[in-house]
């Protein structure tokens, strides 16, 4: 029993096949095995000790930490209402999610534009921290989540069973793709707090890759499979729509980043694969680094012909109903900012 047990209720899946070209049988199987973790849970757990040196994370947290202990008046140097209203700092409750205030502080990192422009949502400049290594070391690992990105993403293609032409295609609307990294910092959460570290909440794009603190119990996932024996789990309300589940803990492991999938996934597999609800509850103090692999700002993203294949269970013939209404990313990302910060407190609201 423990919190070992609650962790390892999501699968914990090892990307080392997808590392060299000599492994097709290891690739099959991670392919399946994260296609059923997408099915059940849409979380996972990604080990990537032979991609990503441990000690990297660790010095971003080291960076983070020197960032968020400066004092408020120079972290507002950086703050996001300077720059397009998304890139920059946030202080401590000013992110609002379920209409209530998070108890986080965050620096928000997004893909960099040829023209930038603050006056347009999103389209301004990465505001870096004058830390110093803060933006060598934060560049350095972007890249690696970039390349880890698009390694799950063909993962996932064959998980689908995707023809090659049609991991081509897909890979098209990822290959620029629009990534988020939030630099979180959280406080310990006061029992009086109306609200959470973070609300729960969809992430919005592609896949998560969730660097964590060795805080336990901070990240929770809605899991609706409640019937699992061997499954601890916390029997907490859900208080969001008409979702009904149980909270499992996404306490974090060695060597591993905690992976889930966006909303565009949702779209995409025709609802095969749901994007999951997750909120966090942070007693401790700490900082997380979710890195978010989005598709390309202009990306249509649409129903794939494999996963109608795979719904309709004739994976050469018939293909199932669409359910799901294309979407363009970056669209669908700006309604989503804007409903991000309190009101009168976001420059785009
Ligand atoms: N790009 C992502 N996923 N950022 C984190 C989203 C946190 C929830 C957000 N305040 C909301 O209300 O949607
Ligand atoms: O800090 C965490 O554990 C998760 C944060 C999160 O869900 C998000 O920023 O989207
Ligand atoms: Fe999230």
């Amino acid at each position: 029993m423990g919190s070992l047990e609650k962790s390892q209720s999501l699968p914990i899946i090892d990307i080392t096949s997808y590392l060299s070209d000599h492994d097709p049988e290891g690739r099959l199987s991670t392919s399946s095995a994260i296609h059923s973790a997408c099915l059940k849970h849409g979380f996972f757990y990604l080990r990537i000790n032979n991609f990503a040196d441990p000690s990297e994370p660790e010095d971003l947290t080291k960076l983070a930490r020197e960032f968020f202990a400066l004092p408020e008046d120079e972290k507002a140097k950086i703050a996001f209402q300077n720059e397009d209203g998304a890139r920059g700092y946030a202080r401590l409750k000013e992110n609002v999610t379920n209409g209530k205030a998070d108890n986080h502080e965050a620096i928000d990192f997004y893909r960099p534009v040829d023209n930038p422009d603050k006056t347009r949502s999103l389209w301004g400049e990465n505001q870096w921290p004058t830390v110093p290594g803060f933006k060598e070391k934060y560049e350095a690992w972007v890249e690696k989540m970039k390349a880890l990105g698009l390694i799950v993403m063909e993962a996932m293609a064959n998980g689908l069973g995707m023809t090659p032409e049609e991991w081509e295609g897909l890979r098209a609307q990822v290959d620029r793709s629009f990534w988020v990294m939030r630099v979180i910092g959280y406080p310990p959460l006061p029992d009086d707090h109306d609200g959470f570290s973070c609300g729960a909440h969809k992430d919005y794009g592609c896949l998560t890759f969730l660097y964590a603190d060795p805080t336990r119990s901070a990240l929770q996932v809605l899991s609706k499979n409640t019937s699992g024996a061997n499954q601890a789990v916390d029997k907490l309300p859900v208080e969001t729509g008409a979702e009904v589940g149980t909270w499992i803990n996404a306490d974090p492991i060695e060597g591993c980043v905690v992976v889930n999938i966006g909303e565009m996934w949702e779209v995409w597999t025709n609802g095969l694969y749901k994007s999951t609800l997750h909120r966090v509850v942070h007693r401790g103090s700490n900082y997380r680094i979710p890195f978010f692999f989005e598709p390309n700002f202009d990306a249509k993203v649409e129903v794939l012909a494999a996963a109608r294949r795979l719904q309709s269970g004739q994976p050469k013939g018939e293909e199932s109903d669409k359910k799901y209404d294309s979407v363009v990313y970056g669209e669908f990302l700006l309604k989503k900012v804007g409903g991000n910060f309190a009101e009168g407190k976001g420059k785009y609201d």
